[in-house]
């Protein structure tokens, strides 16, 4: 299902977190959501997935506003995958925990059919977690919560996926294992990601935030551009398409260096005062040389 954010507005503590922010997904597609520490991403999924009411603007999931939906209807449509977010758990096995995926599908019984039962296997297989399938989840790892975090969500059977930082604990091969679990399932996707190798990797398009701004949006390597990277990340980087297709990040050795005031001074970005993300740019130049260096 089309995901569609339209001039979003949220305040937290009498303080504007979000300013008039859009934004679209097509049914289908992973979008990534990138943007410093800070941003408003996390704010923006807690509204997309109707946890935090905005004070003005439209979360549309599959052409309806979620907020014109119920409760169980809007979960139906929208499963997350947030930071940390494992809820009650206690004495709960791992196929406890991926079966609360199933809840919102549940008639007023609450038990679970035949469907709920097909709907929870096909997901402890799909995200690797039947070793453990019989566990008390409190007993762990990160990596391996997360797993059980994803299958919750995909048992769920969901039109729209929302993932915090899923690959945060992941080792290097499970984060590839898991991006490309979630390529496959054809889900439309939102992504809060901070890697942007893995951003470039997984999505179709990524969204830059940037104090509560949407500064950049499109495919790949329209929005990774040495200018936004620098003017966003305070980085120096430029985003390549190599021969195997995959796009990959290169950055200097140093980041951008930054006067007292904790503003970005002009590198060899070559920005000035108006670039797009709004950082205030001083006119001088950082005083180091940044040598080029490959992660
Ligand atoms: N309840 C709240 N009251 C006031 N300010 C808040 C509240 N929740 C979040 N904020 C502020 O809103 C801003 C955006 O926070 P948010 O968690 O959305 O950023 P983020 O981009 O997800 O950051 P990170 O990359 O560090 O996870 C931050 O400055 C944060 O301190």
């Amino acid at each position: 299902m089309k995901l569609t954010v339209d001039q979003l507005r949220i305040t937290l503590d009498h303080r504007p977190i979000l300013h008039a922010v859009s934004l679209e997904a097509r049914t289908g597609d992973v979008v990534g959501l990138i943007g410093p520490n800070g941003s408003g991403k996390s704010t923006l999924l807690r509204a997309v997935y109707r946890s935090l009411r905005p004070a003005d603007g439209v979360v549309a999931v599959g052409g309806d506003d979620v907020w014109a939906l119920s409760a169980r209807a809007a979960a139906r449509r929208t499963a997350a995958v947030l930071q940390d977010a494992t809820g009650s758990t206690s004495g709960l096995t791992v196929t406890e925990i991926v079966s609360l995926g199933r809840a919102p599908h549940h008639g007023l019984l609450g038990r679970d059919g035949a469907e709920d039962h097909r709907a929870v296997r096909d997901a402890i297989d799909r995200c690797g977690v039947r070793p453990y399938a019989d566990r008390d989840y409190a007993s762990l790892s990160g990596g391996e919560r997360q797993r059980v975090l994803l299958a919750r969500a995909l048992a769920q059977r969901p039109r729209l996926l929302v993932l915090d930082e899923l690959t945060n604990h992941l080792d290097i091969r499970a984060r590839f294992e898991l991006l490309e679990l979630i390529r496959t399932t054809g889900v439309t996707t939102l992504a809060v990601l901070h890697d942007l190798d893995l951003a470039a990797r997984l999505c179709d398009r990524i969204v830059v935030l940037h104090e509560g701004t949407v500064v950049a949006a499109g495919p790949v390597l329209e929005v990774l551009t040495p200018e936004i990277l620098a003017d966003v990340f305070g980085v120096h980087a430029s985003a390549e398409r190599h021969a195997d297709g995959v796009v990959r990040l290169t950055y200097a050795a140093q980041p951008l260096a930054t006067g007292k005031d904790g503003r970005l001074f002009e590198g060899e970005s070559g920005l000035d005062g108006g670039a797009a993300g709004g950082i205030g740019v001083d006119g001088e130049r950082a005083s180091h040389s940044l040598d080029a260096g490959t992660m």
